[in-house]
């Protein structure tokens, strides 16, 4: 990683003006990313030769600084083949069955970026009605008709809107309207070369079917791949050692979860999150100590954690990475109910400052909400960051679009809501509906953010340009740059806050890019 941090002499002039995060964090507030500024530094450098490498783990190298939650309404096997073609990686939720889980796991790992591989199948004796009932709850592209209605079954014809429009009787059967003569390129065949053959076609949908008995494998979509022509290039995706794509998961601390964890590593899980609101428990040490024990190889991520103590706590039961934040997720009620958390910024600054010395990485884990935060988070130690409800809402989190009042939304829930929680106990632990439930999280909606593919690649563009502000090319230089005090930094007052957001307008629109 190139590091072009300033050394200590050069540091005179810097110490002129501002605070460093040292002098900052130490005056008896928990700040957040909000509540704090980075002053600017000299630009001796393109923003493209900005480099976000960064480590996961002790072991795990990624490309792209970014992580997609452990949530049900955030990541399961599409997001996590999104996050680590974008570089990054996603942790698979763990409010399902452990098999349930692990199959997660497998099919990320199988997953083509472009293709989709669940695509909506009918039988040909369906009828239309069926599809208008889908257009009213979240909308209808296409739908493939199948022997058996289902994907891997042989393919009879397509339906689209088109099909569908002056169909007086909704009853008719989907067999009637189809389009049964299709253009399919072989299962199997690169994006490149699937590509090719929609483009040659001129098609809007492009089924990929097995040679052998003519069943439909996957679709690819033709707004997709204009979706990926025009978004930024996606980078190098994240592989491991096996060749396949990064996938991680999260696991409780429960006697049942070394169960869990035995099949999850089975289907290839590459690292785990212990997941828990406050990580410094014998729970956790007893867990950590289980999960290294019984699979050497695999990197374990504990937390979550807010302070010093914590973190050695952790750090000395053996733990790869940590994760970090208390109360600052956007569905978190935590603060509210327990009366325990911190300001995350000022989390993310000590908890780091602390695990450095040890170089396990941290995880800066909720409360982003926009490229800004992200700068801040990894200037001020985190190596990546972790993200709820900037992913939740986009095409790859789990769950269907649903429109109200004239907007396309999606369900965004925390793991601690009652809601969450009443689907968890009925699987995670056996029916026990006996336990006292208190929520920590609220359930709520966000609105159609579109593909990760899309969003992450602008956003990490942005990250890039403040990283470029801050006159720090790699992660590393800024994470030197924190500690040596070159990075200045000052606490913002309620008016700056108002002034460095958009102010004064009668209305406007806030395009992201
Ligand atoms: N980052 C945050 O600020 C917060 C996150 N959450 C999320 O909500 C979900 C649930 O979090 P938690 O309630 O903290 O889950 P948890 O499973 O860690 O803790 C639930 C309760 O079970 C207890 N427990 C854990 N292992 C045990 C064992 N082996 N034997 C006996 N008792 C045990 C804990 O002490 C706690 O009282 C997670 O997905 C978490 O990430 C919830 C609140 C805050
Ligand atoms: O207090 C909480 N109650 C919950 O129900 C809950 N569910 C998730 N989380 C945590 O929030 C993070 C996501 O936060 P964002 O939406 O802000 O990205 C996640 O990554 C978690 O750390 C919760 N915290
Ligand atoms: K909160």
């Amino acid at each position: 990683m190139a590091s072009n941090s300033h050394g200590a002499e050069d540091c005179k002039s810097y110490l002129e003006d501002g605070f460093s995060a040292h002098e900052l964090f130490n005056k008896g507030y928990s700040y957040t990313y909000d509540d704090v500024i980075f002053h600017p530094n000299h630009i001796d450098f393109a923003t493209e030769a900005v480099d976000l490498t960064t480590y996961l783990t002790r072991n795990i190298v990624l490309r792209t600084p970014c992580l997609s939650s452990p949530m049900d309404t955030v990541t399961e096997s599409s997001m996590a083949a999104a996050m680590a073609a974008l570089g990054g990686i996603g942790f698979i939720h763990y409010n399902n069955l452990p098999h349930e889980q692990a199959d997660l796991v497998k099919k990320a790992k199988s997953q083509r970026v472009g293709f989709v591989r669940d695509p909506f199948c009918l039988l040909p004796t369906d009828s239309i009605h069926k599809i208008d009932d889908l257009k009213e709850r979240q909308g209808f592209l296409c739908a493939l008709v199948t022997e058996s209605g289902t994907v891997g079954s042989k393919l009879l014809g397509i339906v689209t809107n088109r099909d569908l429009d002056f169909v007086a009787d909704r009853y008719t059967q989907v067999s009637e309207v189809m389009t049964p003569d299709i253009v399919t390129a072989p299962a199997g065949c690169s994006l490149e070369e699937a590509t090719q053959i929609l483009i040659d076609n001129k098609v809007k949908y492009l089924p990929l079917v097995s040679e052998n008995d003519g069943s439909v494998m996957e679709l690819l979509f033709r707004d997709d791949v204009k979706r990926i022509k025009q978004s930024p290039p996606l980078g190098s995706p994240s592989l491991g050692p096996d060749g396949k794509i990064l996938v991680g998961a999260a696991i409780g601390t429960r006697e049942s979860d070394k169960e869990r964890l035995r099949l999850l590593v089975d289907a290839g899980v590459n690292a785990v999150i212990l997941d828990s609101s406050q990580g410094d428990s014998i729970y956790q040490r007893d867990m950590l100590g289980y999960a290294k024990r019984a699979f050497p190889q695999l990197d374990v991520i504990a937390g979550n954690v807010v302070t010093a103590n914590q973190a050695r706590n952790l750090i000395s039961a053996g733990a790869d990475a940590l994760r970090v934040g208390m109360g600052s997720g956007s569905i978190c009620t935590t603060q509210e109910v327990c009366a325990v958390g911190r300001g995350q910024a000022t989390a993310v600054y000590k908890v780091a400052s602390v695990a450095k010395e040890s170089g396990v990485p941290i995880i800066a884990d909720g409360g982003i909400s926009n490229s800004g935060h992200i700068v801040k988070a990894l200037a001020l130690g985190a190596s990546t960051v972790m993200m709820g409800s900037f992913l939740a809402g986009t095409e790859e989190s789990p769950g269907d679009y649903f429109i109200q009042d004239g907007k396309r939304l999606k369900k965004y829930r925390g793991m601690g809501s009652l809601e969450a929680m009443a689907k968890g106990s009925d699987t995670r632990y056996l029916g026990d509906k006996s336990k006292l439930k208190i929520a920590q999280g609220v359930s709520g909606v966000v609105a159609d953010k579109g593909s990760v593919l899309r969003l992450i690649p602008y956003t990490m563009h942005a990250v890039k340009q403040g990283f470029q502000d801050l006159g720090v090319s790699s992660l590393q230089a800024a994470h030197n740059n924190c500690k040596s005090g070159v990075l200045r930094l000052e606490a913002r007052t309620g008016a700056a806050q108002v002034e460095g957001g958009v102010h004064g307008l009668v209305s406007y629109e806030k395009k992201r890019f």
